[in-house]
């Protein structure tokens, strides 16, 4: 090759970095490895992040980015959602992300993904509760479910969009409606419960929160809430003062 053109060469290469969005942002969600930076070879799940440029989304889109297991990541939101789909994609892992941006370019997004994950919504500010949240997030959620039994019926639904003890029989009754209920697929986030719990114990007994395990049962909202530190790991001996 001659010299000017290996360089020529470097130049749009370097040019693509510069302006990802051409790249990135695709319309089209068949996926043509050609159009994509990241060349990911290896088969994997294909996830989606509807809300990928909020509080919860942009962290969880790198995780996701992180995790060997994915192979394709569509990242949507209705806002900033090219910004995250350039920042995430150069990051040097395996997994393909593609950016969509507003509810045109949603079918996109969801068609032929194994799991999508929904953190879209608003967040509670202060002096709210979770249910504070319901009325908005509650319309959200059930436009979202209805686009996803129609691109991708069997996919896994994983909701992080609060008040989560509402919006998962949100989903439930939008997927049962369009007959494509599956208890199996749908789930709602309530982790932070758990890694809460376990911190929470771990302090009390002065140990690792790593080598402490709290089962956590009930649903993601204030009483509803349950640590069971009857079963917690290891034993947690409380004792009681009498006056
Ligand atoms: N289950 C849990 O453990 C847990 C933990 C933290 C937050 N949450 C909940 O997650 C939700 C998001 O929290 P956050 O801090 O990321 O809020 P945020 O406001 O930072 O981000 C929400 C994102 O959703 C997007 N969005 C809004 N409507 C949308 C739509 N129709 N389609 C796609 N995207 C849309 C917004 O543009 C924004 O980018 C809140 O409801 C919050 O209560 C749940
Ligand atoms: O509390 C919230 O509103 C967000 C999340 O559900 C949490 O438990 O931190």
């Amino acid at each position: 090759m001659q010299p000017s053109a290996e360089a020529n060469q470097r130049i749009a290469r370097i040019s693509a970095h510069l302006q990802p969005f051409n790249l990135q942002m695709e319309g089209n969600s068949g996926l043509r490895r050609g159009d994509c930076r990241t060349k990911g070879g290896d088969p994997g799940f294909k996830v989606a992040i509807l809300g990928a440029a909020g509080g919860i989304g942009q962290p969880l889109s790198m995780l996701m980015k992180m995790n060997p297991l994915v192979s394709v990541l569509h990242l949507y939101d209705v806002v900033n959602s090219p910004g995250v789909t350039a920042d995430v994609s150069h990051m040097d892992t395996g997994a393909v992300v593609r950016g969509f941006l507003g509810q045109p370019q949603l079918e996109n997004a969801l068609t032929g993904m194994d799991l999508v994950i929904i953190p879209a919504g608003v967040p509670r500010k202060p002096g709210m509760t979770r249910d504070d949240l319901f009325n908005i997030n509650a319309g959200i959620v059930k436009t979202l479910c209805e686009l996803i039994s129609k691109c991708c019926p069997k996919v896994i639904v994983n909701l992080i969009s609060n008040p989560v003890n509402s919006t998962v029989p949100i989903a439930a009754e939008v997927f049962k409606k369009s007959r494509t209920y599956d208890p199996k697929r749908l789930l709602g986030v309530t982790m932070l419960d758990v890694v809460r719990a376990n911190t929470f114990v771990a302090e009390v007994l002065g140990l690792d929160p790593r080598e402490v395990d709290v089962p956590v049962v009930g649903g993601h909202s204030g009483v509803t809430i349950l640590p069971l530190l009857s079963q917690v790991k290891p034993p947690l001996l409380i004792h009681c003062r009498r006056n």
